[in-house]
C-alpha cells in the first residue's frame, strides 16, 4: 500500500489563523498530541518569528517524541547577501530542528514586485538557502508559495524555481496554493506536469478560500503528491487551510492509502477535539467524520433505517474514527426513534404508548422546547408519560429577590419553600445570579436527605429567545448542562419568565441525577 506523509503545520500556520494564540505550554502540548495520532512531521513555527518560536525549539528538544519528526520554517536569504550571515537561515539552524522547511517565490510577479529583485536572484536565493542549511546536515523541505497562481503566470519559471530547489538538495518540493483560489482538476493537471520534471518527492500545500483544500489535496495525491501538508481541524490564514483530519481519513479509508501508524484512524476525533479545546475554540459540531453531528441522526425515517441498518444513512463506520452515533429526538421524530431511545425502560415496543410520548415531543418542541442538547429532560418526560415518574419533592413556593443600589454591587436572594415526605423544609441561600442562589437554596433543602446532590454541578447555562417577535413577552428557552462524577446531562425549561425557565431546568436537572443514581443503585443490588 502507497504511503502518503502527513505534514502537520496547526503550530504555525495553524497560528495564523484569526483567533489562534498557542502558547509555548500549549504547543509542546500539541506536540505530544500529535506525535501520539502519529504525524510524520510536526511543523513547530519559526523561530526567527519571535522569542515564543524560539524557545519552542528549546524546550521541544526535551519531548521524548515517538514518530513525529519536528520541522522549523523560515524564508529564504534576503536578497542580495549571503546565507551565512542571513538571520533567518541562522535561526533555522539554531533552532536544532533536524528538518527545515524553506519557503520561497515562485511566481514572477511576487519576485518583481514584492521581493523586488530579479527573477535570476531569486532562483539564488532558493538553491543557496537549501545548499546551505543541507550543508549543515539539516534534512530541507521546499515550500514553493503561490506555485498555482505562479505556474498559470509563468509555467517556465515556476519550474525553474522548483529545479533551483531539487538541485541543492530538497528531498520534497512541496506546491502550495497559498491563495486557495486552485480549482481540482489544475491543482491535478499542474501536479502532474511537476511530477514529470521534478525527481525528488513532490508534496502539495492548500488553502481553503474556495472552500476545496481538501478536494485539491486528495486531486494533488491522486496526481502524484506523496506529503499532505495542513492543520488540525483546518486552522490558518484567512479561511484556513485543509483540514488533515478530513485529508487522512479520506486517504486512507476512501482511496486505501497508508497514513500515520496503525491505529491512528481510531484517535482522530480526540486528536481533533483536543486540538479545538487547547485552541480555545468552538468545535465545529458538522465537521466531517469527527463532529459531534457527523453521525447523529434525526430525522425519523432516518432513525428508523439506521436503527435496522446503519449503512442506510453512515458511509462509514463511527468507531473507525473514533466517533460515535447519535439518535437525536426532535419533532422530526417517528415511532422508531423514541423506540430506540426508551430501550433501558422495557417498555415493550408499545406503539400506542411511543405516539403518545412523541405526541408530546411535538407538543413541546411546538412550544419552544428542543430536546435534542436536553436528553435528561426527554427522559423525564418518558417517565412521566409512562406512568414511572414519582416526584422527589414538591415545589409550595420559591421567591427571588434582586436588591441594586447605585453604590453596591447587586445581591442576589432566593427562598424556596418545599415539600418532602411530611415536611415542609424552608430555605434561603445568597448567589452570584438568580440560578445560583434558587440552586443554593434548592439544595440546602434537599442535601441532609439526598447527600449525592453535591457531586452535581452546573457546568453550563444557555439562553435562547424562542419567539422574538413578541418583544420583551417572548418565551425564553433555558437550557443547563450538568455533570457529576461520571456523567453530562442537559436539560431545558421554557416560559415567559426566564426565571421559570431556569427553575424548570434546574429541577431536571436534579431529578435527572436522583433518579440516575437510584436505578444505578438497583442495578448493582
Ligand atoms: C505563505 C506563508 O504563510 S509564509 C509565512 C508567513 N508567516 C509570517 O509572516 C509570520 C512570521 N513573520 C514574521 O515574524 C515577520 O514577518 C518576519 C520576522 C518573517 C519578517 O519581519 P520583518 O523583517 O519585519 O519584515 P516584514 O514582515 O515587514 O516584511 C517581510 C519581508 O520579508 C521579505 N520576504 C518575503 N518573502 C521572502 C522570501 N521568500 N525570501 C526572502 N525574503 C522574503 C519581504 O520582501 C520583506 O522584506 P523587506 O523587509 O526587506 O521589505
Ligand atoms: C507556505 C505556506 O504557508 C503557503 O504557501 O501557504
Amino acid at each position: 500500500m502507497k504511503r502518503i506523509a502527513i505534514y502537520d503545520t496547526t503550530l504555525r500556520d495553524g497560528s495564523q489563523g484569526e483567533g489562534v494564540n498557542f502558547s509555548l505550554e500549549d504547543k509542546l502540548l500539541l506536540t505530544k498530541k500529535l506525535d501520539e495520532l502519529g504525524v510524520d512531521y510536526i511543523e513547530g513555527g519559526y523561530p526567527l518569528s519571535n522569542p515564543k518560536d524560539h524557545e519552542y525549539f528549546v524546550a521541544v528538544q526535551q519531548l521524548p517524541l515517538k514518530h513525529s519528526k519536528v520541522c522549523a520554517f523560515g524564508m529564504t536569504r534576503r536578497k542580495n547577501s549571503p546565507p551565512e550571515t542571513d538571520t533567518c537561515l541562522k535561526a533555522l539552524i539554531d533552532s536544532q530542528a533536524p528538518v527545515i522547511c524553506i519557503v520561497g517565490k515562485t511566481w514572477d510577479m511576487q519576485v518583481q514586485q514584492i521581493l523586488s529583485t530579479s527573477l535570476e536572484e531569486n532562483l539564488k536565493m532558493i538553491e543557496d538557502s537549501i545548499a546551505y542549511c543541507r550543508s549543515l546536515g539539516r534534512e530541507v523541505m521546499y515550500d514553493a508559495e503561490h506555485f498555482f497562481d505562479g505556474y498559470k503566470a509563468n509555467p517556465e519559471y515556476a519550474l525553474k524555481t522548483l529545479k533551483a530547489a531539487e538541485k541543492a538538495g530538497a528531498s520534497v518540493v512541496i506546491l502550495c496554493d497559498t491563495n486557495g483560489g486552485t480549482m481540482p482538476e489544475v491543482i491535478s493537471e499542474r501536479v502532474t506536469a511537476v511530477c514529470k520534471e521534478i525527481k525528488c518527492q513532490v508534496g502539495i500545500h492548500c488553502h481553503n478560500d474556495c472552500e476545496l483544500a481538501v478536494a485539491n489535496s486528495l486531486a494533488a495525491v491522486r496526481a502524484g503528491a506523496s506529503q499532505v501538508q495542513g492543520t488540525m481541524n483546518g486552522i490558518g490564514e484567512r479561511c484556513g487551510n485543509v483540514d488533515l483530519v478530513s485529508v487522512i481519513a479520506n486517504l486512507n479509508l476512501k482511496y486505501g492509502l497508508e497514513v500515520l501508524q496503525p491505529g491512528s484512524l481510531a484517535k482522530l476525533t480526540e486528536a481533533s477535539r483536543y486540538v479545538y479545546e487547547i485552541a480555545n475554540l468552538n468545535h465545529r459540531n458538522g465537521q466531517p467524520f469527527v463532529g459531534q453531528s457527523a453521525f447523529a441522526h434525526k430525522g425519523g425515517m432516518h432513525t428508523h433505517a439506521v436503527a435496522l441498518n446503519p449503512v442506510s444513512y453512515e458511509h462509514i463506520d463511527p468507531t473507525q474514527v473514533g466517533n460515535e452515533r447519535r439518535v437525536l429526538v426532535s419533532e422530526l421524530s417517528g415511532r422508531s426513534t423514541i423506540l430506540t431511545k426508551t430501550q433501558k425502560y422495557d417498555l415493550h415496543n408499545d406503539k400506542p404508548l411511543m405516539s403518545k410520548i412523541l405526541n408530546q415531543v411535538q407538543d413541546l418542541e411546538n412550544d419552544g422546547y428542543e430536546f435534542e442538547a436536553a436528553e435528561a429532560s426527554f427522559d423525564l418526560l418518558v417517565k412521566k408519560v409512562a406512568g414511572l415518574y414519582k416526584p422527589w419533592f414538591d415545589l409550595i413556593a420559591y421567591r427571588v429577590n434582586i436588591e441594586h443600589d447605585k453604590n453596591n454591587k447587586p445581591i442576589t436572594e432566593a427562598t424556596v419553600k418545599i415539600g418532602l415526605a411530611d415536611k415542609i423544609l424552608h430555605t434561603v441561600a445568597e448567589g452570584d445570579g438568580p440560578v445560583n442562589a434558587l440552586d443554593g437554596a434548592l439544595r440546602k433543602a434537599l442535601l441532609s436527605s439526598f447527600p449525592q446532590l453535591s457531586e452535581l454541578q452546573l457546568v453550563d447555562y444557555k439562553v435562547r429567545v424562542v419567539n422574538n417577535r413578541a418583544g420583551t413577552a417572548a418565551k425564553v428557552r433555558v437550557t443547563i448542562e450538568s455533570r457529576d462524577q461520571g456523567d453530562v446531562w442537559g436539560t431545558i425549561g421554557v416560559s415567559e419568565n426566564i426565571i421559570e425557565a431556569s427553575w424548570l431546568a434546574l429541577v431536571d436537572s436534579i431529578e435527572y441525577k436522583l433518579f440516575k443514581d437510584k436505578e444505578a443503585g438497583a442495578k448493582t443490588n
